[in-house]
């Protein structure tokens, strides 16, 4: 500091010291004074502006070789890793470069490649086959029963895009909410007229995340009557970040359609704050201590009922799974009932879209490899894997590994990876909440979740 301040104290003594100089010179003496200031003047201007220029450079580079690495760190298309030599080499290119380094050992190599191989060959036989049974309509062999908010669409989505086999009825977008409704009256043929015509290899799908909660209707003895062979698939999540999920998406619902459920509630904490003591309530009256949870259908018919009686509950309800499961355990077991734990889905989803195709006991044709994280987002999208992510080095940029994505629309992923957020503590007195119900669940299904 003091020394700064004796800078400038110098510069304004040599200043003084040039006027009084330049006032005694001859006038010839000065503009040949004048001219040497000049030149000095704009010698002292070049300096500022190259080393301004440079420093700039300096730190657009620097800039530029961290957001290289983040995007190379970010990216996680599952067993590729980062090659930095190459990653060296290409530094100077303009977008941001994706290095994956493929299986090196031969052996794997011409294993991934007899695999691709067997696809394409499967692909072709099921088109061919499709060709001549073009197929009928049939009721569906596949349900997604819920839980809403857990990954229903991602499951149903990735299978129906991706996998020959599974066919869903889009024109209600995959949901048909036909059980635990008036379209029940309609029988097998009101249910079938939902689905394309499926051949003998082709399975109908639907999901209809509420048939998990909803309807004092008894929905699991309506599904087994109607469609006693079909496989049921049930994601469960973290209920204290379903019931922010749900809040988000019911808001967003308020929006596009003006559906009042909560729109007094302008903010996740004022839902809770109202809900929470209310539902808890609510258990208390129902609940009986003499009986376990398996056993009190009072807890489990009076959570069922707050569909019809106050349906801003069931945001909170909905989590109590140990509670729910019991009228589906009564008639599924897990030849026909697989239960997905959602954060394991979001985390390792092309893992558990191979254990869904093995459990549907379809050909296994959509893999791990085929999934691969976006990285604007965190979350897994499809990019079909082919000979060509082999090569020992495959490169490209990140706007061509963004196109080449299939990822799941915008209404998915609001709550989850950060876009919206909630209260820490609104958040912890969820969790104390859920948690004897989750510990429970886990004693019930035999496994572990990481919600705790
Ligand atoms: N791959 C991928 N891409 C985007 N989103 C993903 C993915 N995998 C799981 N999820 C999570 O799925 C949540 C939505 O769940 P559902 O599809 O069951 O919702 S719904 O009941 O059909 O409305 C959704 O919840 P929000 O984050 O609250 O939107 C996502 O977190």
């Amino acid at each position: 500091m003091l020394d700064g301040l004796k800078d400038i104290l110098c510069f304004s003594q040599f200043y003084k010291q040039r006027q009084q100089r330049e006032t005694s010179l001859t006038v010839s003496e000065r503009v040949s004074f004048k001219g040497a200031m000049f030149r000095e003047h704009v010698y002292v201007k070049i300096i500022f502006i190259v080393s301004v220029l440079s420093i700039s450079l300096s730190v657009i580079l620097l800039k530029r070789i961290r957001n290289h690495h983040e995007v190379i760190s970010n990216t996680e298309p599952t067993y590729f890793s980062a090659n930095k030599s190459l990653e060296n080499q290409l530094k100077q290119r303009e977008t941001k470069i994706l290095i994956h380094t493929g299986p090196t050992d031969s052996s794997t190599i011409k294993s991934l490649k007899n695999k691709l191989k067997e696809r394409e060959t499967t692909i072709k036989e099921i088109a061919e086959f499709k060709q001549n049974n073009p197929g009928v309509k049939q009721l569906p062999k596949v349900i997604g029963i819920g839980v809403k908010k857990c990954g229903t669409g991602g499951v149903i989505s990735f299978l129906a895009n991706h996998h020959p086999l599974i066919k869903v009825p889009w024109q209600v977008q995959t949901e048909t909410f036909f059980f635990g409704s008036s379209r029940t009256k309609g029988g097998p043929d009101a249910y079938r007229a939902f689905f394309p015509p499926t051949n003998s290899m082709e399975l109908g799908m639907e999901k209809t995340p509420i048939y998990f909660v909803h309807s004092d209707l008894d929905i699991p003895s309506a599904i087994k009557n109607m469609v006693p062979e079909a496989k049921l698939l049930l994601i469960v999540c973290d209920p204290t970040k379903r019931t922010f999920s749900d809040y988000t998406h019911e808001r967003v619902r308020l929006d596009l359609y003006n559906d009042r459920l909560i729109a007094k509630y302008n903010t996740f904490e004022d839902y809770v704050n109202e809900y929470l003591p209310k539902v808890q309530r609510l258990l208390q009256k129902s609940q009986n201590n003499l009986t376990s949870y398996q056993d009190d259908l009072k807890t489990q018919n009076m959570l069922i009922k707050l569909h019809s009686t106050d349906l801003a509950a069931t945001l909170i309800s909905t989590g109590l799974y140990i509670y729910h499961i019991q009228r589906w355990k009564k008639l599924y077991n897990e030849s026909n009932l697989l239960i997905i734990d959602g954060e394991n889905f979001r985390e390792d989803t092309g893992a558990v879209i191979e254990n869904i195709q093995d459990f549907l006991g379809i050909p296994k044709l959509l893999w791990k490899e085929d999934f691969v994280k976006n990285p604007d987002t965190g979350f897994y999208c499809f990019r079909k894997f082919t000979e060509k992510h082999l090569n020992e080095s495959y490169v490209e940029t990140e706007d061509e590994l963004k196109t080449s994505l299939k990822c799941l629309g915008k209404s998915k992923g609001r709550t989850r990876n950060g876009a919206k957020h909630a209260s820490p503590e609104t958040l912890e007195r969820l969790k104390q909440f859920y948690k004897p119900y989750n510990e429970a669940f886990y004693r019930e299904m035999g496994q572990t979740y990481k919600w705790l």
